[in-house]
């Protein structure tokens, strides 16, 4: 059997803290004959302090030569001053780009246990599961002209520019339409094109995409702005949402408050299919940032980091049943009243972020 080559990248803040219960269960998994093998970079923060940039030319490397990444998060205050180019996220921008991950899946469920926690209302997100299909290597975190300009008359002006191309739309359409059969068959496509002429083009190649490939699934569009009221209001509409970067990055944030935290929500960044292999790159990490408020307390949900390491199980590895396991082993855990402080309610169990680990770990390996 091959190995199954997995680069960790765990980063800054909380997110080593995270992958430290990662590396646990891929020790338990290895000893049941699992084959990974790891090896581990630095990203963000931690690779600027140690060679200047946000990701070193060899650890791309390894990124680029892995079955998948994990990745943990990047930031933080103490790199506040450092240049805009080698800034942390710059790191995790140039895996996203260079790996041609664009395809960003972030599932929002609610678990059962912590419907009654949220603040809204339980009837609200109770048995939520709904699929964010964020494009993530265009739009307006890539397009150029990307500058600052000093006009000359003590004014500057900041420009960022919003750019799509109609295969970028097409495809991440595609895959939003796949993975729709998968579940309700239906998909909300969200953009602005009342103000946008990026929107414009994205509705219109969202409908011909449609029209030409996936007339049996369901398909609505909705302005962004009224999508991330409507998911607060009733998010058990939706089934697949599929939306530009920026529109991704925001609702996939609102999102997860209707999963009782940031802490709770997965993600998988996937290339397309290698032409002769089928094999698609991807890289897994958690929707939340490295929480510098939080980091280095032991206090961190790993639940989202955990289950983006499901999310590799299935999607890079084709590991179904392991990644079922790992998922109830979750749910279980919740059901017994385990809870990080992001999570916690009264009554519950308040632990930190090893003994979640370790719950879900047990849990996992009674299954
Ligand atoms: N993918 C990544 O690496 C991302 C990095 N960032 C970076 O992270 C840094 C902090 O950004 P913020 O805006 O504060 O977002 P954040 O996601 O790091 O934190 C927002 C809030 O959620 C809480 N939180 C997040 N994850 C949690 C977890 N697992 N358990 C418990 N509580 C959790 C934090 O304590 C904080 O109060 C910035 O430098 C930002 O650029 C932000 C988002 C994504
Ligand atoms: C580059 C990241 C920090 C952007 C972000 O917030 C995200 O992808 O969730
Ligand atoms: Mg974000």
């Amino acid at each position: 059997m091959a190995a199954k080559k997995l680069f960790l990248l765990p980063g800054d803040g909380i997110g080593p803290e995270a992958m430290a219960e990662v590396k646990k269960l891929i020790a338990v998994m290895n000893k049941a004959g699992a084959g990974f093998e790891t090896d581990e970079g630095l990203v963000g923060g931690s690779a600027y302090d140690a060679h200047g940039q946000a990701i070193s030319e060899a650890d791309m490397e390894k990124a680029l030569a892995a079955d998948a990444v994990l990745f943990g998060a990047v930031g933080g205050p103490k790199w506040d001053a450092v240049p805009y180019e080698v800034r942390p996220e710059a790191g995790l921008l140039r895996l996203r780009k260079d790996l041609e991950l664009f395809a960003n899946l972030r599932p929002a469920i609610c678990y059962p246990a912590l419907a009654a926690s949220s603040s809204l209302k339980q009837e609200v997100i109770e048995g939520l599961d709904i699929l964010i299909v964020r494009e993530l290597t265009g739009g307006v975190y890539f397009g150029e002209p990307k500058q600052i300009i000093d006009l000359g008359n003590g004014q500057k002006r900041g420009i960022d520019t919003q750019v799509y191309d109609t295969f970028e739309i097409e495809r991440i359409a595609g895959v939003a339409f796949e993975l729709a059969r998968t579940r309700n068959n239906h998909v909300t496509s969200m953009e602005k094109r009342n103000v946008m002429k990026s929107g414009v083009l994205w509705n219109e190649v969202v409908t011909a995409t449609h029209k030409a490939k996936y007339s049996d699934v369901k398909l609505d569009h909705m302005l962004a702005d009224a999508g991330g009221m409507q998911l607060v209001r009733w998010p058990k509409q939706f089934d697949v949402i599929v939306c530009d970067n920026l529109f991704g990055d925001m609702l996939s944030d609102v999102a997860a408050m209707l999963t009782g935290s940031l802490g709770m929500l997965p993600s998988a960044s996937l290339g397309a299919p290698d032409a002769k292999t089928g094999k698609r790159k991807a890289l897994y990490e958690p929707v939340h940032g490295s929480a510098p408020d939080i980091a280095g307390k032991g206090i961190a949900n790993p639940i989202a980091m955990i289950a983006s390491f499901a999310m590799c199980l299935r999607y890079s590895f084709n590991m179904v049943v392991e990644a079922d396991r790992l998922e109830k082993a979750i749910s279980a855990v919740l059901d017994e009243g385990y809870r990080t402080g992001d999570i916690m309610s009264e009554g519950m169990k308040q632990v930190g972020t090893a003994e979640m680990g370790d719950a879900i770990m047990a849990k996992y390996r009674a299954a």
